[in-house]
Protein backbone atom coordinates (compact mmCIF):
# COMPACT_ATOMS: atom_id res chain seq x y z
CA UNK A 1 0.00 0.00 0.00
CA UNK A 2 2.88 2.72 0.46
CA UNK A 3 3.33 2.63 -3.01
CA UNK A 4 -0.09 3.87 -3.49
CA UNK A 5 1.13 6.70 -0.77
CA UNK A 6 4.07 7.24 -1.54
CA UNK A 7 3.73 11.41 -1.48
CA UNK A 8 6.64 11.59 -4.64
CA UNK A 9 3.52 10.08 -7.01
CA UNK A 10 2.87 12.77 -9.35
CA UNK A 11 -0.53 12.18 -11.91
CA UNK A 12 -0.70 13.24 -15.23
CA UNK A 13 -3.68 14.68 -14.29
CA UNK A 14 -2.86 18.21 -12.93
CA UNK A 15 -3.99 18.22 -9.07
CA UNK A 16 -3.35 21.45 -7.23
CA UNK A 17 -1.68 21.61 -3.44
CA UNK A 18 -5.13 22.35 -1.80
CA UNK A 19 -6.96 19.53 -4.13
CA UNK A 20 -8.60 17.05 -1.69
CA UNK A 21 -7.87 14.11 -4.79
CA UNK A 22 -3.90 13.93 -5.62
CA UNK A 23 -2.84 10.94 -6.73
CA UNK A 24 -2.38 9.49 -2.82
CA UNK A 25 -6.24 9.43 -2.45
CA UNK A 26 -8.62 7.85 -4.75
CA UNK A 27 -11.74 7.88 -3.03
CA UNK A 28 -14.71 5.64 -4.72
CA UNK A 29 -18.09 7.04 -5.59
CA UNK A 30 -20.93 6.77 -7.46
CA UNK A 31 -21.87 9.43 -10.45
CA UNK A 32 -23.32 10.33 -13.99
CA UNK A 33 -23.14 12.36 -16.61
CA UNK A 34 -25.19 13.93 -19.41
CA UNK A 35 -23.66 11.53 -21.70
CA UNK A 36 -23.75 8.64 -19.89
CA UNK A 37 -26.80 9.02 -17.67
CA UNK A 38 -26.33 5.62 -15.81
CA UNK A 39 -24.71 6.06 -12.38
CA UNK A 40 -21.59 3.69 -11.78
CA UNK A 41 -18.40 3.82 -10.01
CA UNK A 42 -15.67 5.92 -10.32
CA UNK A 43 -12.59 7.58 -8.58
CA UNK A 44 -11.47 11.44 -8.12
CA UNK A 45 -8.89 12.51 -9.30
CA UNK A 46 -7.80 16.46 -9.24
CA UNK A 47 -10.98 17.94 -10.94
CA UNK A 48 -11.96 14.67 -12.77
CA UNK A 49 -13.36 11.13 -12.66
CA UNK A 50 -11.67 8.39 -13.80
CA UNK A 51 -14.58 5.94 -15.18
CA UNK A 52 -13.64 2.57 -13.48
CA UNK A 53 -16.61 0.84 -15.66
CA UNK A 54 -14.81 1.98 -18.44
CA UNK A 55 -11.23 1.22 -17.43
CA UNK A 56 -12.49 -2.34 -16.88
CA UNK A 57 -14.36 -2.78 -20.51
CA UNK A 58 -10.93 -1.94 -22.06
CA UNK A 59 -8.82 -4.91 -19.83
CA UNK A 60 -7.24 -2.62 -18.01
CA UNK A 61 -8.63 -3.77 -14.28
CA UNK A 62 -8.64 -7.19 -12.46
CA UNK A 63 -12.46 -7.11 -11.66
CA UNK A 64 -15.57 -5.81 -13.51
CA UNK A 65 -16.55 -4.58 -15.64
CA UNK A 66 -20.18 -5.65 -14.57
CA UNK A 67 -19.18 -4.83 -10.68
CA UNK A 68 -18.63 -0.90 -11.83
CA UNK A 69 -21.78 -0.56 -13.77
CA UNK A 70 -23.50 -0.38 -10.60
CA UNK A 71 -25.58 2.10 -8.71
CA UNK A 72 -24.25 1.63 -5.50
CA UNK A 73 -20.28 0.65 -4.18
CA UNK A 74 -22.00 -2.33 -2.53
CA UNK A 75 -21.08 -5.23 -5.09
CA UNK A 76 -17.23 -3.95 -5.87
CA UNK A 77 -16.89 -3.93 -1.95
CA UNK A 78 -18.14 -7.65 -2.06
CA UNK A 79 -15.31 -8.53 -3.59
CA UNK A 80 -13.02 -8.46 -0.43
CA UNK A 81 -10.33 -6.07 0.94
CA UNK A 82 -7.77 -7.94 -1.76
CA UNK A 83 -10.13 -6.35 -4.80
CA UNK A 84 -10.28 -2.83 -2.81
CA UNK A 85 -6.71 -2.98 -2.83
CA UNK A 86 -5.66 -4.03 -6.63
CA UNK A 87 -8.46 -1.76 -8.04
CA UNK A 88 -6.88 1.16 -6.51
CA UNK A 89 -3.24 0.20 -6.82
CA UNK A 90 -4.02 -0.71 -10.66
CA UNK A 91 -5.56 3.02 -10.93
CA UNK A 92 -2.77 4.78 -9.16
CA UNK A 93 -0.28 3.40 -11.81
CA UNK A 94 -2.65 4.16 -15.14
CA UNK A 95 -2.35 7.90 -13.25
CA UNK A 96 1.04 8.43 -12.63
CA UNK A 97 2.22 10.78 -14.93
CA UNK A 98 5.58 7.89 -16.32
CA UNK A 99 2.47 5.55 -17.46
CA UNK A 100 1.29 5.89 -21.08
CA UNK A 101 -1.25 3.63 -21.59
CA UNK A 102 -3.70 5.90 -20.36
CA UNK A 103 -2.04 9.15 -20.66
CA UNK A 104 -1.02 8.88 -24.61
CA UNK A 105 -5.07 7.38 -25.81
CA UNK A 106 -6.92 9.54 -26.66
CA UNK A 107 -9.92 7.51 -26.88
CA UNK A 108 -9.38 5.76 -24.00
CA UNK A 109 -9.48 9.04 -22.04
CA UNK A 110 -12.35 10.87 -23.83
CA UNK A 111 -14.29 7.77 -22.42
CA UNK A 112 -12.92 7.17 -18.64
CA UNK A 113 -12.32 10.59 -17.76
CA UNK A 114 -15.45 12.83 -16.72
CA UNK A 115 -14.89 16.13 -15.70
CA UNK A 116 -16.16 16.41 -12.27
CA UNK A 117 -18.01 20.01 -12.89
CA UNK A 118 -20.48 17.83 -15.65
CA UNK A 119 -20.89 14.81 -13.30
CA UNK A 120 -24.02 14.33 -10.98
CA UNK A 121 -22.89 12.37 -7.71
CA UNK A 122 -24.97 10.11 -6.21
CA UNK A 123 -25.41 8.55 -2.90
CA UNK A 124 -22.07 6.09 -3.06
CA UNK A 125 -23.98 2.94 -1.08
CA UNK A 126 -27.10 0.92 -0.43
CA UNK A 127 -26.69 1.28 3.51
CA UNK A 128 -28.50 -1.03 5.50
CA UNK A 129 -28.11 0.12 8.45
CA UNK A 130 -27.05 3.26 10.00
CA UNK A 131 -25.55 3.60 14.09
CA UNK A 132 -24.44 7.01 15.26
CA UNK A 133 -22.32 6.88 18.26
CA UNK A 134 -21.70 9.61 20.82
CA UNK A 135 -18.09 9.60 21.39
CA UNK A 136 -16.40 13.04 21.53
CA UNK A 137 -15.97 13.84 25.24
CA UNK A 138 -15.94 17.44 24.98
CA UNK A 139 -19.34 17.23 22.57
CA UNK A 140 -20.62 14.87 25.62
CA UNK A 141 -19.49 16.81 28.31
CA UNK A 142 -20.89 20.79 26.66
CA UNK A 143 -24.29 18.96 26.25
CA UNK A 144 -24.33 16.85 29.48
CA UNK A 145 -23.77 20.29 31.61
CA UNK A 146 -26.25 22.32 29.35
CA UNK A 147 -29.31 19.94 29.74
CA UNK A 148 -27.81 18.16 33.08
CA UNK A 149 -25.79 18.62 35.73
CA UNK A 150 -22.53 20.92 35.21
CA UNK A 151 -20.66 19.07 38.07
CA UNK A 152 -21.41 15.67 36.43
CA UNK A 153 -21.42 16.56 32.59
CA UNK A 154 -20.54 12.96 31.40
CA UNK A 155 -23.41 10.32 32.57
CA UNK A 156 -21.52 7.33 34.52
CA UNK A 157 -21.51 4.89 31.84
CA UNK A 158 -19.64 7.35 29.34
CA UNK A 159 -16.10 6.86 30.03
CA UNK A 160 -16.97 2.62 30.03
CA UNK A 161 -19.15 2.27 26.96
CA UNK A 162 -18.98 3.93 23.09
CA UNK A 163 -22.45 4.68 23.33
CA UNK A 164 -24.93 5.17 20.29
CA UNK A 165 -27.92 4.37 19.08
CA UNK A 166 -29.62 2.84 15.95
CA UNK A 167 -30.42 5.59 13.68
CA UNK A 168 -32.00 5.56 10.25
CA UNK A 169 -30.96 4.10 7.27
CA UNK A 170 -33.30 5.28 4.73
CA UNK A 171 -33.06 8.83 4.81
CA UNK A 172 -29.50 8.76 4.92
CA UNK A 173 -28.95 11.74 1.32
CA UNK A 174 -26.33 12.79 -0.55
CA UNK A 175 -24.35 15.73 -0.29
CA UNK A 176 -26.40 19.12 -2.70
CA UNK A 177 -29.56 16.78 -1.43
CA UNK A 178 -32.21 20.05 0.05
CA UNK A 179 -33.86 19.36 2.89
CA UNK A 180 -37.10 20.48 4.34
CA UNK A 181 -37.47 21.16 8.02
CA UNK A 182 -39.04 18.59 9.89
CA UNK A 183 -42.34 19.08 11.69
CA UNK A 184 -43.04 17.22 14.87
CA UNK A 185 -43.82 17.12 18.74
CA UNK A 186 -42.23 19.90 20.64
CA UNK A 187 -43.16 21.61 23.96
CA UNK A 188 -42.35 24.90 24.30
CA UNK A 189 -40.29 25.98 27.78
CA UNK A 190 -43.60 27.13 29.72
CA UNK A 191 -45.94 24.78 28.45
CA UNK A 192 -47.11 22.05 30.17
CA UNK A 193 -48.34 20.02 27.25
CA UNK A 194 -46.68 19.55 23.98
CA UNK A 195 -48.32 21.02 20.60
CA UNK A 196 -47.65 19.96 16.58
CA UNK A 197 -45.00 22.19 14.64
CA UNK A 198 -42.16 23.03 12.64
CA UNK A 199 -39.12 22.30 14.70
CA UNK A 200 -37.43 25.84 15.91
CA UNK A 201 -34.44 24.57 16.95
CA UNK A 202 -32.84 23.04 13.74
CA UNK A 203 -29.23 22.14 14.17
CA UNK A 204 -26.05 20.17 12.19
CA UNK A 205 -23.61 18.07 13.97
CA UNK A 206 -20.38 17.46 12.62
CA UNK A 207 -19.21 14.05 12.34
CA UNK A 208 -17.30 11.03 9.88
CA UNK A 209 -19.18 8.13 9.20
CA UNK A 210 -17.24 4.45 8.66
CA UNK A 211 -18.40 1.99 5.99
CA UNK A 212 -18.49 -1.81 6.66
CA UNK A 213 -16.73 -3.54 4.17
CA UNK A 214 -16.53 -6.68 5.05
CA UNK A 215 -19.99 -8.31 7.26
CA UNK A 216 -19.74 -10.45 10.52
CA UNK A 217 -22.36 -13.15 10.80
CA UNK A 218 -25.04 -13.15 13.77
CA UNK A 219 -23.43 -14.43 17.25
CA UNK A 220 -19.74 -13.60 15.65
CA UNK A 221 -18.75 -10.66 17.44
CA UNK A 222 -15.78 -8.85 15.33
CA UNK A 223 -12.48 -9.01 17.70
CA UNK A 224 -10.96 -5.46 17.94
CA UNK A 225 -8.16 -6.42 16.54
CA UNK A 226 -9.58 -7.56 13.49
CA UNK A 227 -11.73 -4.56 13.53
CA UNK A 228 -9.98 -2.70 10.99
CA UNK A 229 -9.99 -4.93 8.33
CA UNK A 230 -14.04 -4.98 8.56
CA UNK A 231 -13.90 -1.25 7.45
CA UNK A 232 -13.78 0.12 3.85
CA UNK A 233 -13.43 4.09 4.28
CA UNK A 234 -15.17 7.13 5.54
CA UNK A 235 -16.95 9.55 4.64
CA UNK A 236 -17.89 13.42 6.01
CA UNK A 237 -21.64 13.16 7.64
CA UNK A 238 -24.26 15.95 8.71
CA UNK A 239 -26.38 14.57 11.36
CA UNK A 240 -29.38 17.03 11.54
CA UNK A 241 -31.07 17.45 14.65
CA UNK A 242 -34.09 18.69 15.78
CA UNK A 243 -33.29 19.80 19.14
CA UNK A 244 -36.50 20.93 20.54
CA UNK A 245 -38.18 17.19 18.67
CA UNK A 246 -35.03 15.90 20.90
CA UNK A 247 -35.29 17.18 24.09
CA UNK A 248 -38.91 15.72 24.18
CA UNK A 249 -39.24 12.88 22.88
CA UNK A 250 -35.62 11.10 23.98
CA UNK A 251 -35.68 9.85 27.58
CA UNK A 252 -35.79 6.98 27.99
CA UNK A 253 -35.13 5.67 24.72
CA UNK A 254 -32.92 7.78 22.82
CA UNK A 255 -33.65 10.28 19.60
CA UNK A 256 -36.62 9.20 17.38
CA UNK A 257 -38.05 11.86 14.95
CA UNK A 258 -35.81 14.41 16.08
CA UNK A 259 -32.86 12.59 14.15
CA UNK A 260 -34.76 10.29 11.83
CA UNK A 261 -35.79 13.14 9.09
CA UNK A 262 -32.40 13.34 7.17
CA UNK A 263 -28.62 12.73 7.89
CA UNK A 264 -26.14 13.81 4.77
CA UNK A 265 -23.54 11.93 3.47
CA UNK A 266 -19.87 13.05 1.24
CA UNK A 267 -20.34 11.17 -1.86
CA UNK A 268 -16.53 10.43 -2.23
CA UNK A 269 -15.58 7.71 0.42
CA UNK A 270 -12.15 7.84 1.26
CA UNK A 271 -10.41 4.34 2.10
CA UNK A 272 -8.76 2.95 5.20
CA UNK A 273 -5.50 2.90 2.87
CA UNK A 274 -5.49 6.30 2.07
CA UNK A 275 -5.91 7.49 5.40
CA UNK A 276 -3.09 5.11 6.46
CA UNK A 277 0.10 8.15 6.64
CA UNK A 278 -1.92 10.01 9.10
CA UNK A 279 -2.82 7.46 11.67
CA UNK A 280 -2.07 8.96 15.08
CA UNK A 281 -2.51 8.04 18.60
CA UNK A 282 -6.07 8.50 20.39
CA UNK A 283 -6.47 10.32 23.40
CA UNK A 284 -5.26 7.77 26.49
CA UNK A 285 -8.41 6.65 28.26
CA UNK A 286 -8.83 6.60 31.64
CA UNK A 287 -10.15 4.43 33.39
CA UNK A 288 -8.80 1.62 31.30
CA UNK A 289 -11.68 0.16 29.51
CA UNK A 290 -13.02 -3.22 29.72
CA UNK A 291 -10.63 -5.88 27.70
CA UNK A 292 -12.77 -6.76 24.40
CA UNK A 293 -12.40 -2.90 23.93
CA UNK A 294 -8.41 -2.51 24.54
CA UNK A 295 -7.30 -1.51 21.53
CA UNK A 296 -2.90 -1.16 20.39
CA UNK A 297 -1.54 1.33 17.97
CA UNK A 298 -2.39 4.48 16.89
CA UNK A 299 -6.23 4.11 16.41
CA UNK A 300 -6.93 8.07 15.33
CA UNK A 301 -6.94 9.86 12.57
CA UNK A 302 -5.34 13.22 11.89
CA UNK A 303 -8.49 14.62 10.33
CA UNK A 304 -9.04 18.62 9.93
CA UNK A 305 -12.38 19.49 9.80
CA UNK A 306 -14.40 22.71 9.27
CA UNK A 307 -18.35 23.81 8.93
CA UNK A 308 -19.76 26.71 6.96
CA UNK A 309 -22.87 28.23 7.16
CA UNK A 310 -24.30 30.24 4.28
CA UNK A 311 -27.27 32.38 4.89
CA UNK A 312 -29.06 32.35 1.84
CA UNK A 313 -28.63 32.05 -1.74
CA UNK A 314 -26.70 35.22 -2.21
CA UNK A 315 -24.69 35.40 0.67
CA UNK A 316 -21.71 34.02 1.15
CA UNK A 317 -20.07 30.90 3.22
CA UNK A 318 -18.91 31.88 6.35
CA UNK A 319 -16.83 29.37 8.62
CA UNK A 320 -18.62 28.94 12.15
CA UNK A 321 -16.68 25.58 12.90
CA UNK A 322 -12.72 24.33 12.90
CA UNK A 323 -11.83 21.07 14.71
CA UNK A 324 -10.26 17.62 14.17
CA UNK A 325 -10.72 13.92 14.67
CA UNK A 326 -8.11 13.00 16.03
CA UNK A 327 -9.44 14.79 19.60
CA UNK A 328 -12.34 11.80 19.68
CA UNK A 329 -12.31 9.84 22.27
CA UNK A 330 -13.63 6.15 21.58
CA UNK A 331 -12.50 5.24 18.49
CA UNK A 332 -13.57 3.43 15.10
CA UNK A 333 -12.71 -0.13 15.89
CA UNK A 334 -13.86 0.47 19.56
CA UNK A 335 -17.27 1.51 18.32
CA UNK A 336 -17.20 -1.61 16.10
CA UNK A 337 -15.74 -4.16 18.42
CA UNK A 338 -18.80 -2.28 20.82
CA UNK A 339 -21.44 -2.99 18.11
CA UNK A 340 -20.98 -6.20 17.64
CA UNK A 341 -19.88 -7.55 21.32
CA UNK A 342 -23.44 -8.69 21.85
CA UNK A 343 -23.80 -11.08 18.41
CA UNK A 344 -25.14 -8.10 16.57
CA UNK A 345 -24.11 -8.54 13.07
CA UNK A 346 -22.73 -6.27 10.59
CA UNK A 347 -23.87 -5.86 6.60
CA UNK A 348 -21.89 -4.70 3.64
CA UNK A 349 -22.50 -0.83 3.59
CA UNK A 350 -23.42 -0.06 7.10
CA UNK A 351 -22.83 3.51 8.03
CA UNK A 352 -21.29 4.17 11.17
CA UNK A 353 -21.46 8.08 12.56
CA UNK A 354 -18.81 9.10 15.10
CA UNK A 355 -21.09 10.98 17.63
CA UNK A 356 -20.56 14.92 16.57
CA UNK A 357 -17.08 16.08 16.77
CA UNK A 358 -15.88 19.09 19.12
CA UNK A 359 -13.31 20.14 20.43
CA UNK A 360 -12.08 21.97 23.47
CA UNK A 361 -12.36 25.66 22.59
CA UNK A 362 -15.39 27.16 21.81
CA UNK A 363 -15.00 27.51 17.54
CA UNK A 364 -14.25 23.74 17.53
CA UNK A 365 -17.60 23.04 18.79
CA UNK A 366 -19.26 20.70 16.42
CA UNK A 367 -22.86 21.53 16.44
CA UNK A 368 -25.09 25.10 16.65
CA UNK A 369 -26.27 23.64 20.17
CA UNK A 370 -22.75 24.09 21.28
CA UNK A 371 -21.54 26.82 19.37
CA UNK A 372 -24.59 28.90 20.49
CA UNK A 373 -24.56 27.57 23.41
CA UNK A 374 -28.59 26.23 23.33
CA UNK A 375 -29.35 29.88 22.00
CA UNK A 376 -27.94 32.02 24.25
CA UNK A 377 -25.05 33.43 22.65
CA UNK A 378 -26.08 33.46 18.66
CA UNK A 379 -23.36 33.67 16.34
CA UNK A 380 -22.83 36.86 14.53
CA UNK A 381 -22.79 36.61 10.77
CA UNK A 382 -20.62 38.84 8.25
CA UNK A 383 -24.13 39.62 6.64
CA UNK A 384 -25.37 41.04 9.66
CA UNK A 385 -27.53 38.59 11.05
CA UNK A 386 -27.17 36.40 13.51
CA UNK A 387 -28.37 32.80 14.12
CA UNK A 388 -29.15 30.33 17.78
CA UNK A 389 -30.06 28.12 14.79
CA UNK A 390 -30.65 26.79 11.11
CA UNK A 391 -33.16 29.21 9.05
CA UNK A 392 -35.22 28.66 6.02
CA UNK A 393 -32.68 28.97 3.32
CA UNK A 394 -29.51 28.41 5.39
CA UNK A 395 -26.88 26.14 3.55
CA UNK A 396 -24.40 23.84 5.92
CA UNK A 397 -21.38 22.89 4.54
CA UNK A 398 -18.78 20.69 5.88
CA UNK A 399 -15.20 19.87 4.64
CA UNK A 400 -11.96 17.82 6.21
CA UNK A 401 -8.41 16.15 5.03
CA UNK A 402 -5.65 14.93 6.14
CA UNK A 403 -2.73 17.39 5.59
CA UNK A 404 0.28 16.07 3.63
CA UNK A 405 3.98 17.25 2.97
CA UNK A 406 2.56 19.28 -0.30
CA UNK A 407 -0.35 17.81 -0.73
CA UNK A 408 -4.17 16.69 1.21
CA UNK A 409 -5.91 13.35 0.75
CA UNK A 410 -9.36 15.15 1.38
CA UNK A 411 -13.04 14.20 1.62
CA UNK A 412 -14.76 17.26 -0.26
CA UNK A 413 -17.57 18.64 1.30
CA UNK A 414 -21.13 17.30 2.43
CA UNK A 415 -23.55 20.63 2.46
CA UNK A 416 -27.07 20.48 2.19
CA UNK A 417 -30.00 23.56 2.41
CA UNK A 418 -32.80 23.53 4.62
CA UNK A 419 -36.06 24.53 3.27
CA UNK A 420 -39.49 25.81 5.30
CA UNK A 421 -41.36 22.90 6.51
CA UNK A 422 -44.04 21.16 4.54
CA UNK A 423 -48.00 23.53 4.74
O1 LIG B 1 -26.27 14.35 25.39
C1 LIG B 1 -27.38 14.56 24.91
O2 LIG B 1 -28.36 14.78 25.64
C2 LIG B 1 -27.61 14.57 23.46
C3 LIG B 1 -26.63 14.30 22.58
C4 LIG B 1 -26.82 14.32 21.14
O3 LIG B 1 -27.83 14.73 20.60
C5 LIG B 1 -25.68 13.89 20.31
C6 LIG B 1 -25.87 12.70 19.44
O4 LIG B 1 -26.70 12.52 18.56
C7 LIG B 1 -24.72 11.79 19.47
C8 LIG B 1 -23.56 12.50 18.88
O5 LIG B 1 -23.67 12.97 17.74
O6 LIG B 1 -22.51 12.60 19.53
CA1 LIG C 1 -25.22 12.54 16.15
MG1 LIG D 1 -29.45 11.94 11.55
Amino acid sequence: MMQTNDPALKSFIPVAPESHFPIQNLPFGIFSNAANPAPRVGVAIGDQIVDLAALAEAGLLNAGPEVFRQAALNPFIALGRASWRSTRAAVSDLLREDNLQLRDNQALRAKALIAQEQATMHLPLEIPGYTDFYSSKEHATNVGSMFRDPANALLPNWLHIPIGYNGRASSVVVSGTPLQRPMGQLKLPDADAPIFGACRKLDFELETGFIIGQPNALGEPIDIADAEQHIFGMVLLNDWSARDLQQWEYVPLGPFNSKSFATSISPWVVTMDALEPFRVASPAQQPEPLPYLQQSGKNGYDITLEVSLKPGATAAAQTICRTNFKAMYWTMVQQLAHHTVSGCNTRIGDLMGSGTISGSTPESFGSLLELTWNGKNPLALADGSQRSFIQDGDEVGMTGWCQGDGYRVGFGAVSGKILPARG
